[in-house]
């Protein structure tokens, strides 16, 4: 079982740093909607990315309902960070 778990805190680990480096490039394109008065939610893009990941999901032998709510999870963070840039810089 050890062997397991430190398989398992390797995968938290790269999760972790993946998911650093996504939160870094979403950073960056709620600067880029701030200064170019845009909205902080994509509503289509969501879409786009919610279809893609439950493939991508069910490829993969993942629970696509799943993949679908983690993206929402991290989505609504992303929204929440760039509303919080844009009234930084009104
Ligand atoms: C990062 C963006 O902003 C928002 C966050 C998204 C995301 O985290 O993938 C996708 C769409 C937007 O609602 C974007 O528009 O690309």
């Amino acid at each position: 079982m050890a062997r397991l778990r430190d398989s398992i805190d390797n995968i938290d680990a790269a999760v972790v740093h993946m998911l650093a480096e996504r939160f870094k490039c979403t950073q960056q394109v709620g600067h880029l909607k701030a200064r170019h008065q845009l909205p902080p939610a994509d509503p289509t893009r969501e879409a786009n990315q919610i279809a893609r990941l439950r493939q991508l999901a069910e490829n993969a032998k993942l629970d696509p309902a799943f993949a679908e709510k983690l993206l929402n999870f991290i989505i609504a963070e992303v929204i929440r960070h760039h509303e919080t840039i844009a009234a930084g810089e009104e």
